[in-house]
């Protein structure tokens, strides 16, 4: 569980975070989103000790950071994949890691293999492409076993089966009762990997919530109808908002619910060749809350 209480930092005169308090609880992935400069590797910073809030608190399972007998036992942090020596194995990473740590080193085999590196551990890890050097990070991350996990934008720059497996990895470290906090931009990829939202926009917190409620809060929904008595159709549905799609001729509805839609076409003898309704995207609903808080603002 990480808690963070009305944190803050400052750097001279820009607010980096401000007033930030939220909850990041265990059994589930929560996402931190918000839009560039929003504040996030500042508060991951944070929750790591890296970094001393100029006022508030965040604290891990209870304590703040310094105060963690072993740090690396209670929480792991990908922060940045390639920080690894590039002339060590990724064995040899991993022990050293260990040992500065008072770590058994028969862990790192078990680590290396649960991040599917076993075959590549004496490998220089200088060598390693982006999708592996992360996974080793994740793999030290890891070394300690603990309880709450940070990631800092672990899929940044990796190809489609990477993302999946990270995106995998992270679930089951949710459903082994693990506090996973793991922070991106990349919005369709969170709305499929986080089950609750954390949103941050210039150092404040937008919302948290799940992300389903997040969508449901700032999106409608919508249905596209298409039928050969689309006229007809339209004059029936008076008051309610539609709109054409001329892309592919469609007409889309707000407001008005597909079954209700279908019903009102029965009735009226009134063929349809699609009834499709449609949920608003994680994208929609951030751009939604967060156009407010944009740091640098295209204008025109
Ligand atoms: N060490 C620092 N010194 C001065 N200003 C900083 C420092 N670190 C961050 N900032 C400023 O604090 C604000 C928040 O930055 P931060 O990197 O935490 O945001 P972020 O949400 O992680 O952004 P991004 O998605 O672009 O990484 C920005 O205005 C940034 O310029």
């Amino acid at each position: 569980m990480i808690e963070a209480t009305g944190l803050t930092k400052h750097y001279g005169r820009t607010v980096a975070v401000d007033d930030l308090s939220f909850t990041v609880r265990p059994g589930r992935v929560t996402g931190f989103l918000g839009p560039n400069g929003a504040g996030k590797s500042t508060t991951m910073r944070m929750v790591l000790g890296l970094d001393r809030p100029t006022a508030g608190r965040v604290l891990v399972n209870g304590k703040r950071y310094a105060e963690l007998d072993q740090p690396l036992r209670t929480v792991g942090a990908l922060l940045d994949a390639k920080w690894v020596h590039p002339n060590r194995s990724a064995r040899a990473h991993l022990r050293w890691l260990a040992k500065s740590n008072r770590i058994p080193v028969r862990r790192v085999d078990e680590v290396l293999e649960m991040v599917g590196l076993s075959q590549v551990a004496h490998r220089r890890a200088g060598g390693f492409s982006l999708g592996m050097a992360q996974r080793l990070g994740i793999a030290g991350a890891l070394l300690g076993d603990p309880e709450v996990l940070l990631f800092d934008e672990p899929v940044n720059g990796l190809d489609p089966e990477g993302i999946l497996w990270i995106r995998q990895f992270m679930h089951r470290l949710a459903e082994q009762g693990r506090t996973v906090f793991v922070s991106s931009h990349l919005l369709s990829e969170m709305a499929q990997t986080a089950q609750e939202l954390i949103v941050i926009g210039r150092g404040k917190l937008i919302a948290q919530t799940s992300t389903e409620q997040f969508i449901r809060d700032a999106t409608e929904d919508t249905v596209r109808v298409r039928s050969p008595q689309l006229d007809q159709l339209r004059a029936l549905l008076g008051g309610a908002r539609v709109e054409d799609s001329p892309a592919d001729g469609a007409l889309v509805v707000r407001g008005v619910e597909a079954a209700r839609i279908g019903e009102l076409a029965a009735a009226n003898g009134i063929v349809l060749h699609e009834l499709n309704p449609q949920r608003g995207s994680l994208e929609e609903a951030f751009m939604q809350l967060t156009k407010e808080s944009v740091e640098y603002q295209a204008h025109d």
